[in-house]
C-alpha cells in the first residue's frame, strides 16, 4: 500500500483500495473568512451544535481587515458562530494564511484526516496528513457530523531527484511538474512525492510543492515525513516524535503512474499568462514587461521566501514603474522578518509591505490590477482575471525572480541582480 491508502486505511478501520467509497472521522476540519459564512448558513440548517468545537479552525486571511462592507459582515457571521459554538481555534486578528497558520500553531499531525473549505487544503500533505479541499457545504455536514465520505484515490509517484542549484526552488520544481503533467493531469489522483530531493527538503519547500498539488487537480499531495518535517511538528505540537502516527509508502506500493524528474539542471520556471501548466524556463521569457510584483501567499510567502527576496533587493531600488507588494504568511514570518532586518530591506527598496494575509493573491485585496497590467508573483494561481481586471496577466516564478524583475521592470535573471548574496 501507499501511504495514502495507509491513512485511509488507518481512518476506516480496514484495508481500503483505489475506488472504494469509504466514511472516516475527520481529525481537522478548516474553513476561513471566504467559506465559513456559506457554510455556518448550511449547517444551521440541519444541527444546532458543532461535533468538536475543538476540531474545528477558522482563520481570516483572505481579506484581512475587510475590505468591502460584504467581507465585513461575513466576517461577523463567523466571528459569532465561532463564539456560539465555543470554537477554541478561531484566528481571526491577522494571524496569517491558514494553511500556514495551522501547521505553525500545532494543528496539523501526520497521518491525521484534515478537510478545508479550500483548495490549497493539500499543503498539509507536506506534514504526512492525508488533507483535501471540500466545498462549504460539504464542510457543514463536517461541523455537523466530524464525517465525511471520500473515494479512495489512485496514486501518482513523482520521484524527484538531484541537488538544486543556485537561484532554482521547490517552486521551480512543482511548475516543471504541473508543466508536464497538465493543469488536469492529476485530477482525483493522490500525487505522492518522493525521492532524495524531496527526502533532503526543509519544510517550507515541501509545503510549496504539495500546496500546488491541486494545480495538476490532485486529490491530495503527500510525502513521507522527513526528520525535518517531525521535528518542526513535534516544536509546534509539543508531542514527542514517536508519539505519531507516521505512515509510509511500501516498497512494492502500487501506483497508476510513475514520474521521475532530475532536478540537477533545472533552471527558474515561470508558469505564462493564463494557465498554471503553461511553464517555460526562465530563459525564455527574459525581459516581459511587468508593472506588479507580488512576494507572499501559501506557496512562497515563508521566511526562506522573504529571504531571497531581501537578498535581491538589498541594496537595490524597485523601477519607478512597478508597484512591488509583499505580505508574509503569518504573523510570526513577519515578526521573524522584521528581526532579521528583512522589512527595513523592503521598505528601503521601495516595496509596500502588507499585513499576513491572501493580499493580492486572488484579485480582492490590496495590489488589485487594471486592465492591461501585468504582474509576476510567487502564488499559485494566473487564470484569465485571478488577480484583477480579465484583460491582466499573471507569470509566476520564486521569490528571487519576481524580486529581481521588481528592480528591472521587465522579467530579469537574478544572477543580473544579486550582489551580497550572504549578507544574511
Ligand atoms: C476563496 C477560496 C475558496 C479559494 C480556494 O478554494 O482556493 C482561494 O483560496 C483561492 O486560492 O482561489
Ligand atoms: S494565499 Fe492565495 S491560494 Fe493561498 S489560500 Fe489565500 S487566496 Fe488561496
Amino acid at each position: 500500500m501507499n501511504i495514502t491508502e495507509k491513512i485511509l486505511s488507518n481512518a476506516y478501520g480496514k484495508e481500503v483500495s483505489p475506488g472504494e467509497i469509504i466514511e472516516v472521522d475527520i481529525d481537522l476540519c478548516m474553513s476561513h473568512d471566504g467559506t465559513s459564512p456559506p457554510a455556518i448558513k448550511t449547517f444551521e440548517k440541519i444541527a444546532d451544535r458543532v461535533w468538536d468545537n475543538k476540531k474545528i479552525a477558522i482563520v481570516f486571511d483572505h481579506a484581512i481587515p475587510a475590505n468591502t462592507i460584504g467581507s465585513a459582515e461575513f466576517q461577523k457571521v463567523a466571528r459569532e458562530f465561532a463564539k456560539k459554538q465555543n470554537l477554541t481555534n478561531l484566528y481571526s486578528h491577522g494571524e496569517g494564511i491558514c494553511h500556514q497558520v495551522l501547521p505553525e500553531k500545532g494543528l496539523v499531525e501526520p497521518g491525521k484526516i484534515i478537510v478545508g473549505a479550500d483548495s490549497h487544503t493539500c499543503t498539509y500533505g507536506a506534514f504526512g496528513a492525508f488533507s483535501t479541499g471540500m466545498g462549504a457545504t460539504d464542510i457543514a455536514m463536517v461541523y455537523a457530523t466530524g464525517k465525511t465520505w471520500f473515494m479512495v484515490p489512485e496514486a501518482f509517484k513523482i520521484e524527484i531527484t538531484g541537488k538544486l542549484n543556485g537561484i532554482t526552488t521547490s517552486k521551480d520544481i512543482i511548475l516543471n511538474i504541473i508543466g508536464d503533467i497538465g493543469s488536469d493531469g492529476a485530477t482525483y489522483k493522490s500525487a505522492e512525492f518522493c525521492g532524495d530531493t524531496v527526502d533532503n527538503m526543509d519544510v517550507s519547500s515541501r509545503m510549496t510543492i504539495c500546496n500546488m498539488a491541486i494545480e495538476m487537480g490532485a486529490k491530495n499531495g503527500i510525502m513521507e515525513p522527513n526528520k525535518t518535517t517531525l521535528e518542526y511538528l513535534s516544536n509546534r505540537t509539543g508531542k514527542k516524535i514517536n508519539s505519531f502516527n507516521i505512515f509510509k509508502s511500501d516498497k512494492d506500493s502500487v501506483y497508476e503512474k510513475e514520474f521521475v524528474f532530475d532536478v540537477s539542471e533545472l533552471e527558474p520556471q515561470i508558469a505564462c499568462p493564463s494557465d498554471v501548466d503553461n511553464v517555460k524556463p526562465l530563459s525564455n521569457v527574459l525581459g516581459t514587461h511587468i508593472d506588479q510584483g507580488f512576494i507572499g501567499s501559501c506557496t512562497n510567502g515563508r521566511i526562506e521566501d522573504l529571504k531571497q527576496a531581501a537578498l535581491i533587493l538589498d541594496g537595490n531600488k524597485v523601477h519607478d514603474d512597478v508597484r512591488l507588494v509583499i505580505s508574509p504568511a503569518s504573523a510570526e514570518i513577519y515578526k521573524i522578518a522584521i528581526e532579521k532586518g528583512y522589512i527595513q530591506t523592503f521598505i528601503d527598496s521601495g516595496a509596500i509591505v502588507c499585513n499576513p494575509g491572501c493580499g493580492p493573491c486572488l484579485g480582492g485585496h490590496m495590489g488589485v490590477l487594471s486592465a492591461g497590467e501585468v504582474s509576476i508573483s510567487t502564488t499559485n494561481r494566473n487564470f484569465k482575471g485571478r488577480m484583477g481586471d480579465p484583460e491582466s496577466e499573471v507569470y509566476l516564478s520564486n521569490a528571487y525572480v519576481v524580486a529581481s524583475s521588481a528592480i528591472s521592470g521587465y522579467i530579469e535573471d537574478p544572477e543580473n541582480i544579486s550582489q551580497s548574496l550572504n549578507k544574511y
